[in-house]
């Protein structure tokens, strides 16, 4: 089947321009598509260039140079007004919204229907209200923007996208300063919104496991590669996603998808362990230095074999045995605990 992308770029050269010759490029032969109906995370180190990429997608800045189609049209041949119909842009700066309740807020996005004077008919307040209730955040219509929790504002930036009716959505790091389950409820609102109302949602992010377990594709943007995108399994199994991040003190797991100090491990461990304690068995073993080997295996310093974190044997080389009952027992008898 031949998809059509919403947004293609050929070429595209994104950067600054200092005054008005020399300029500031950070990539020059951008190319990619973005498909309606799926969750697209883009990820790159700091400094890579992400929020550049998302406002030039968004025509909020310029291209240096190269093409640019929306819906099959240069986004350049649009006029303002026909942008905001179409791109709702989601940035981190909040400071425009000022002294305004949520619901003036979110009223915001219908200004591109609405004309010069800003007047909502009944339509427009029902989309309003439509979009307030699809985030969740309608028992707050009538409270200050500035008086609401970082997830809480992020959740009526996206209302007022929203409302903005635009089949396309870029958002720059919607879950920045929340806790874990704000993330993952901001991720899954705009997973929702794609899949069910066949948005096409591109957005920013540096928490890594929630964008894994919940985007459709990955766009990794870097400037020894480009930008690299694929499936989220192709490209965390090929390692681009390890390789985007590599550092001499991290390592990646392909298999969990989650990243990990590199331990200097000195000394060998042979342990037995339940499936369901094995990662944090070992994540307690590695912490003290320990690689872990299966049980059984020969010329070990320790041998462990761990039932429950109440019931755990510890074997040393030269034959001195021990019954633990914590891991706290354990970590002080593997000397990496001073209690
Ligand atoms: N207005 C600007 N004028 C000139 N250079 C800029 C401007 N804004 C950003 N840059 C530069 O462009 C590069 C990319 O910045 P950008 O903010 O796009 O990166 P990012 O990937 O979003 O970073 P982060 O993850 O830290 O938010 C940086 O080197 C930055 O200094």
């Amino acid at each position: 089947m031949n998809r059509v992308p919403v947004i293609e770029a050929e070429n595209l050269s994104i950067g600054y321009r200092d005054g008005s010759k020399a300029r500031q490029e950070l990539y020059d032969s951008l190319t990619f598509s973005l498909y309606r109906g799926e969750l697209t995370c883009l990820l790159g180190t700091n400094g890579a260039g992400k929020s550049t990429l998302l406002r030039t997608l968004g025509a909020s800045q310029p291209a240096l140079s190269g093409t640019l189609f929306l819906e099959g049209r240069s986004l350049y041949d649009y006029s303002a007004t026909e942008i905001s119909r179409r791109i709702g842009l989601v940035l981190t700066d909040r400071s425009l919204a000022g002294g305004l309740r949520v619901r003036e807020l979110v009223a915001l996005g219908r200004y591109p229907y609405t004309g010069f004077f800003g007047r909502l008919n009944r339509s427009d307040e029902k989309i309003v209200e439509y979009s307030l209730d699809r985030v969740g955040i309608k028992h707050k219509a009538s409270d200050y923007f500035s008086e609401l929790s970082d997830g809480e504002r992020q959740k009526v930036m996206i209302a007022k996208a929203l409302a903005q009716e635009c089949p396309v959505v870029l958002l720059d790091e919607p879950t920045a300063f929340l806790d874990v389950p704000s993330r993952i409820e901001i991720i899954s609102l705009l997973r929702e919104l794609a899949t069910a109302e066949k948005k096409t949602i591109l957005f920013s992010t540096h928490d890594m496991e929630q964008a894994l377990l919940l985007s459709d594709r990955l766009w990794l943007l870097s400037r020894q590669n480009g930008l690299q995108c694929g499936v989220t399994e192709d490209m965390v199994l090929s390692g681009a996603v390890g390789d985007l991040f590599s550092h001499s003190s991290v390592n990646f797991d392909v298999s969990t998808g989650s990243f990990f100090p590199r331990y200097e491990l000195n000394k060998r461990a042979a342990i037995s362990v339940p499936d369901n304690m094995a990662f944090w068995v070992r994540n307690c073993l590695m912490r003290a230095g320990y690689e872990c080997l299966p049980a059984g295996t020969p010329g070990t310093d320790v041998s462990l074999f761990f039932v429950s974190p109440e019931k755990i044997r510890l074997m040393y080389k030269g034959g001195e045995e021990l019954s633990l009952s914590s891991f706290a027992a354990l970590k002080t008898a593997l000397g990496d605990l001073s209690v």
